[in-house]
């Protein structure tokens, strides 16, 4: 299936050149959004909400994510509970208050009453008709009275309760037959065809559903489809004006749902109308009575169905699944609902439960509130519009000109173009989602792009393509994809995506970690691995670290002695920086009570997180000098605080005499004496070796320490193993040369950088020539990110992968050098990280003294499994909430 590597070098650009096409109107469309803003700018200004900075075109579209109301609560933390976002072009108000609710509803009911409606149910008459998306209007005025005075009744739904106490019976034999059978019962699907048959038996008189059969599943599956292609974010609603196009094909699936669903009505309908001596106590019954009264029409009727049927069933069922949910996970809440149940229910002679008895049950009534109030079904209600507000329409006409740019542009360039390239050859990437225009697969990327990206893996499998904006981005999610891309095409890959934000005071054209595979990264990679990396050297210099980590040792005792909690990243951090300070230039970097490392950690941190960060101009390289996000600006200005922290140092020891110290800088200085390397390269070197060994060595060992502060047992293990080689009380303290020696501490090591690891796509490769890669074509130049993230979690390849457990590794070989595809947490091929020795050794060293020398105790009285493993996306994995833990005496 797959193509030759000679045929692949003679496939035309086809796939390039459209990505360029895309660049261009990117170019291009600026400058028409920025004309027409021009002649705008003299309208009124408009004071909106505050809220996150709009990218152009999207908007605030990327900010989503796959759960809106979390990443929208998130943002709500920012910028307050009344805040603006740009979806598209479509402005959208954020209320997260119930004060601004108040506000809203109390004061402007009438202004918001309208509604934002989908493009998803602009089908069939649909908005015309229906009670849900109607604005307020007579129509909707005339709906809404029959459905308070003609079918919500109290005296109306008194009437029907008989029906639907039979069907909650039903539900009760079948949950007695399963029960009697000693088998489980998928409660969403018992609750949702409950609920179903409840809602089809108030209106039709009937049942829709069966617990045992599918027959069910139509209707069911018809509101679900609905409802889930309503919700989807789609772009005819974020740019009204590309509506016709129905680029997702949203309309075109949900017209086909919506006329079964109508269909299936229509026969209902039919066939009481023929046989009019059938149940008229029924919502339908009543329904039909007005069409005879000419108060309604069957068009009415049919639409209020269907509004029935979608906002009915799946909003009960699942508020019911989560309250048995919770109620399962707290079963002492279980218990009490239980027994003021039975007290109800007992007096007299045991009966079951009737509609009636609802109101002497407030702690079912507290659980259904509880419930509704951890998950709304609807969590942003349907959303609201406001009308006649001038200054939004004013807002809504600049918008269009967004709209008109987003129509014209990528019609008449991408389309037409594309056209004219239609009859090359196509190429076969690996599969994947379907790009939106122009932004292609941004918005999937969400906050944590390594758990996304999994996830649409489950999808398309371990060799994905994603469009990244014009950037085709390949991704490696499986052991046996990484082998053939590390084994067979290490050198095809061995190049780097380098972010717009490395080129920040030129440091991609000096720094290892960026530069391609040439004479001058070879000789850097070199000066490393046989001047500053081997074990000799490594050796020699493991006295200075000893006496760094017996110093973190004494401010850990002090702390012990105070009773305080240790900020674990933050000692293990200035540890790391004085180790890798000491181990080049012989001095130390910090001091762990002083605000110093704090500083170089926080820009070590900005440093990982800019260049982490989803850029627009990596995403479109063509718009790279706008630098729209501000991201290199913010780089630079950290680069150059960092560069003159070790600037002093060097400008010092030339002062000083080249070769006092001995260490790496002297090393370095020596090779520049020479002309082998130059100042630049030694000043940038320096900014890769500090970026990149010391926030990933202490974000491994404050995981390291998490997962064992939540699994005391293990703690345990690895303190028994050491006392064992160290003896207790008087022992002498660790050296690295005991690490081989101690294979929990070393299981412990691994398992965390499998769940935990520090450079979770590794850094970016990108394929320096088309390559064939396990059957499909891989371009020039596309990024490639291997997920290790979720290699390291694949159930597939790890049994109970989700659980932290070293001794997985204790009977295997698996290693983390980058020879077993498994696990590589270091990369693997000729970009394997050439900091492992140093890191492994400091990694082993810090964590081991820890356990050896201390008892710890989790900070705030937390209970161990309650603590955060929150994680953070950079281009390293960090914790969100950074782990306090109390040292005790051992
Ligand atoms: C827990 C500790 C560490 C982890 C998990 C780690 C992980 C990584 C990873 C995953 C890569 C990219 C490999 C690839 O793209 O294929 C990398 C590259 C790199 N690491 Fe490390 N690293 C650690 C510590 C260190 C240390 C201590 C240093 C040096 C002092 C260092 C220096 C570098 C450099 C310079 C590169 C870029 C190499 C290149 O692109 O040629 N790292 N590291």
């Amino acid at each position: 299936m797959g193509i030759s590597s000679q045929e692949m070098a003679k496939k035309p650009k086809a796939h390039l050149a459209s990505m360029d096409y895309y660049t261009i109107s990117l170019v291009v469309l600026p400058i028409i959004i920025y004309v027409l803003h021009y002649f705008l700018k003299k309208s009124p200004k408009t004071k909106l909400p505050p809220g996150p900075k709009p990218w152009p075109i999207i908007g605030n579209i990327h900010l989503l994510g796959s759960k809106p109301h979390r990443s929208v609560a998130e943002l709500s933390k920012i910028y307050g509970p009344l805040m603006s976002l740009r979806l598209g072009s479509i402005t959208t108000i954020v209320i997260s208050s119930p004060d601004v609710a108040k506000e809203m509803f109390l004061k402007h009911d009438l202004a918001f009453s309208s509604r934002q409606i989908p493009d998803a149910f602009r089908i069939a008459g649909h908005d015309k008709l229906s009670v849900g998306w109607l604005p307020v209007c007579p129509k909707w005025r005339d709906l809404r009275k029959v459905l308070a005075i003609q079918l919500f009744t109290n005296q109306q739904l008194h009437a029907s309760q008989g029906l639907r106490k039979k069907k909650v019976d039903d539900l009760v034999q079948f949950l007695k037959g399963r029960s009697e059978k000693g088998l489980a019962i998928d409660i969403g699907k018992a609750v949702s065809t409950t609920s179903l048959n409840l809602l089809s038996n108030t209106f039709f008189s009937m049942d829709f559903s069966s617990y045992e059969s599918s027959v069910s599943g139509e209707v069911k599956d018809l509101a679900w489809h609905l409802l889930e292609e309503g919700a989807r974010p789609n772009v005819s609603d974020f740019f009204p004006l590309l509506r016709p196009l129905d680029l997702q094909g949203v309309r075109r699936r949900q017209t086909m749902y919506f006329h079964k669903m109508m269909g299936f009505f229509e026969r209902i309908i039919d066939e009481r109308l023929r046989d009019q001596t059938g149940a008229n106590e029924d919502v339908l019954g009543t329904l039909l009575k007005l069409v005879k009264e000419d108060e309604l029409t069957l068009d009415d009727i049919k639409h209020l169905l269907i509004d029935l049927f979608i906002a009915g069933t799946d909003t009960t069922s699942n508020v019911l699944q989560w309250a048995m949910t919770e109620l399962l996970r707290h079963p002492e809440k279980m218990t009490k609902a239980q027994a003021e149940i039975d007290q109800v229910l007992s007096e007299g002679q045991a009966r079951s439960i009737e509609e009636s008895d609802i109101s002497n049950l407030p702690c079912v009534q507290a659980i259904v509130k509880e419930t509704l109030r951890l998950y709304p079904p609807v969590p942003f209600l349907v959303p609201h519009k406001a009308d006649c507000q001038e200054n939004l329409i004013l807002q809504a006409s600049t918008m269009e000109y967004y709209s008109i740019s987003i129509l014209l542009i990528p019609i008449i360039l991408i389309f037409t173009l594309h056209h004219l390239l239609k009859n090359s050859p196509k190429t076969k990437l690996p599969p994947g989602p379907k790009p939106w225009p122009i932004i292609g697969n941004i918005h999937l990327l969400g906050s944590k792009p390594h758990r996304s990206v999994a996830d649409l893996s489950k999808t398309y499998g371990p060799l994905m393509t994603l469009r990244l904006g014009s950037i085709t981005t390949i991704v490696i999610s499986s052991p046996d994809v990484a082998k053939e891309m590390f084994l067979k095409h290490d050198m095809d890959f061995a190049s780097r995506q380098i972010p717009d934000s490395a080129w920040a005071v030129d440091h991609a054209k000096f720094s290892m970690a960026w530069l391609p595979v040439c004479p001058k990264w070879r000789e850097i990679r070199k000066i490393l691995a046989i001047q500053l990396f081997t074990n000799q050297r490594l050796d020699a210099s493991q006295g200075l670290r000893k006496e760094k980590v017996n110093e973190l040792v004494e401010f850990v005792e002090d702390c012990c002695e105070k009773g305080l909690a240790v900020n674990i990243g933050k000692v293990v951090f200035a540890t790391a920086l004085n180790l890798l300070s000491n181990t080049f230039f012989s001095i130390n970097l910090s001091a762990y009570d002083s605000s110093g490392s704090q500083e170089f950690k926080d820009l070590t941190w900005h440093i990982m997180e800019e260049i982490g960060r989803p850029n627009v101009s990596d995403f479109f390289p063509l718009v790279k000098a706008l630098d729209l996000q501000g991201v290199r600006r913010r780089v630079s200005a950290s680069f150059r605080k960092m560069l003159k922290v070790f600037d002093k140092i060097i400008d010092e020891r030339l002062r000083d005499h080249i070769g006092s110290k001995d260490d790496v800088l002297d090393t370095l200085l020596s090779l520049v004496k020479r002309n082998e390397l130059t100042l630049d390269d030694v000043r940038h070197m320096l900014i890769d070796l500090f970026v990149a060994g010391t926030d990933t060595t202490s974000n491994t060992i404050e995981w390291a320490l998490t997962e064992l502060l939540r699994r005391p047992e293990k703690m345990a293990k690895a303190k028994a193993e050491m006392e064992q080689l160290l003896g207790k009380g008087q022992s002498r303290s660790i050296q690295e040369s005991d690490i081989s020696k101690l294979p929990y501490i070393q299981a412990i090591v691994k398992e965390t950088m499998r769940l935990h690891p520090a450079g979770p796509f590794l850094i970016p490769h990108k394929a320096t020539t088309n390559v064939e890669l396990c059957g499909y074509w891989v371009p020039k130049n596309a990024q490639v990110w291997v997920n290790i993230w979720s290699i390291g979690r694949d159930p597939n390849v790890w049994p109970d992968s989700e659980s932290f457990t070293p001794e997985r590794f204790l009977e295997s070989e698996i290693d983390i050098r980058g020879q077993d595809f498994e696990l590589m947490p270091f990369g693997a091929g000729r970009r394997i990280c050439p900091g492992m020795p140093l890191a492994y050794r400091m990694l082993h060293l810090m964590l081991a003294t820890f356990l050896h020398s201390f008892n710890w105790k989790i900070d705030h009285g937390l209970n161990p499994e309650d603590v955060d493993m929150e994680e953070k996306f950079g281009i390293t994995l960090a914790k969100v909430q950074p782990l306090q833990a109390i040292p005790l005496p051992r």
